[in-house]
């Protein structure tokens, strides 16, 4: 049995179970079980912090987990990414009152910095030479930090920007980091048997959203131009028709692009243009 860590709690928790829901696995219906088995699927799930998911994965006692890559590499567990999920995408960034006007981290030499992910801060810092006062570790509610008068510069995650707004802040810097949900394995061992069936499940999730299927019909002298604005994945599907001057074609689009494919297939001479969702699929 595949054993899988899932954040119990957070911004990572919902749609990390919603995602695993629509890959047809169980999932919790009560927050207060910490183990799912899902027999069915030769998996059982473990309800875990989301930082101290790394580490029970490096530590090999579950195989796999979902997390973020910023816990992850603040852990400095001995997992390692596997595959990139999507969701929970967020910037980890320095902060600083709006009036002081930082520019860059080399200012932050000398200086205090409060954050959650303090081994982050450490290396981005080191890597540039630049040595602050103090590093502060704290749990939560970072952007407090400087108000309070234990920090100077915070560094801390950033999603839409409304936190450190609305406590004066100003971010300053390049980012430190680009991050989003990860599924983590071990760095070194074999790979845990059933993981390519959770890999290739949670990537057709993944493109079932990213992508739709989209059917036209096309006269039979455009079906070549047509395709080439549809290539699909990797190659369409071109039907004939009871008018055998016309044919149907079938092809993902990328959901992003739906509008201006149908504008141009339509300028071109496709028409009964059709966008359905996929549900699920495996490449
Ligand atoms: N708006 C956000 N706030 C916090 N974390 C976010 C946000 N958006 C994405 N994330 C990501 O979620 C993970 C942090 O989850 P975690 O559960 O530790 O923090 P949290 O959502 O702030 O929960 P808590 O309230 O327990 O601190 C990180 O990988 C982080 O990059
Ligand atoms: O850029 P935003 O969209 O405002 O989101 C980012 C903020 O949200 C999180 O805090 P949370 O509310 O989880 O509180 P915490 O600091 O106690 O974790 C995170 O730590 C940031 O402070
Ligand atoms: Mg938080």
């Amino acid at each position: 049995m595949l054993r899988i860590a899932v954040p119990n709690k957070g911004s990572l928790s919902e749609p990390a179970a919603e995602m695993l829901r629509e890959a047809g696995y169980r999932q919790r219906r009560d927050s207060r079980e910490l183990v799912l088995p899902d027999p069915d699927n030769d998996v059982e799930f473990f309800f875990l912090r989301p930082r101290d998911i790394a580490v029970y994965v490096g530590a090999g006692t579950v195989d796999v987990g979902i997390t973020g890559r910023d816990l992850l590499l603040d852990s400095e567990s001995a997992a390692s990414e596997h595959l990139r999920l999507g969701f929970a995408r967020s910037t980890f960034r320095f902060a600083a009152p709006a009036a002081q006007d930082l520019q860059d981290a080399s200012e932050i030499a000398g200086r205090r910095v409060a954050t959650s992910y303090p081994v982050l801060v450490r290396a981005y810092l080191a890597e540039r030479g630049v040595a602050p006062s103090e590093i502060v570790r704290l749990d939560g509610a970072v952007e407090t930090a400087i108000r309070l008068g234990v920090a100077d510069v915070i560094a801390d995650v950033v999603e839409t920007g409304t936190t450190l707004r609305a406590a004066g802040l100003a971010i300053f810097g390049e980012p430190i980091l680009r991050s989003e949900a990860v599924l983590v394995r071990r760095s070194d061992g074999d790979e845990p048997a059933g993981l390519d069936v959770l890999t290739r499940r949670l990537q057709g999730v993944m493109t079932a959203h990213e992508y739709v299927l989209m059917d036209y019909d096309v006269p039979l002298a455009l079906v070549d131009e047509a395709v080439a604005i549809t290539p699909g994945l990797e190659s369409p599907t071109v039907s004939p028709l009871h008018n055998r001057e016309w044919a149907a074609v079938r092809a993902m689009v990328r959901r992003s692009d739906t509008n201006r494919v149908m504008d141009t297939l339509y300028d071109l001479g496709a028409r009964a243009i059709l966008v359905t969702s996929i549900h699920a699929c495996r490449l």
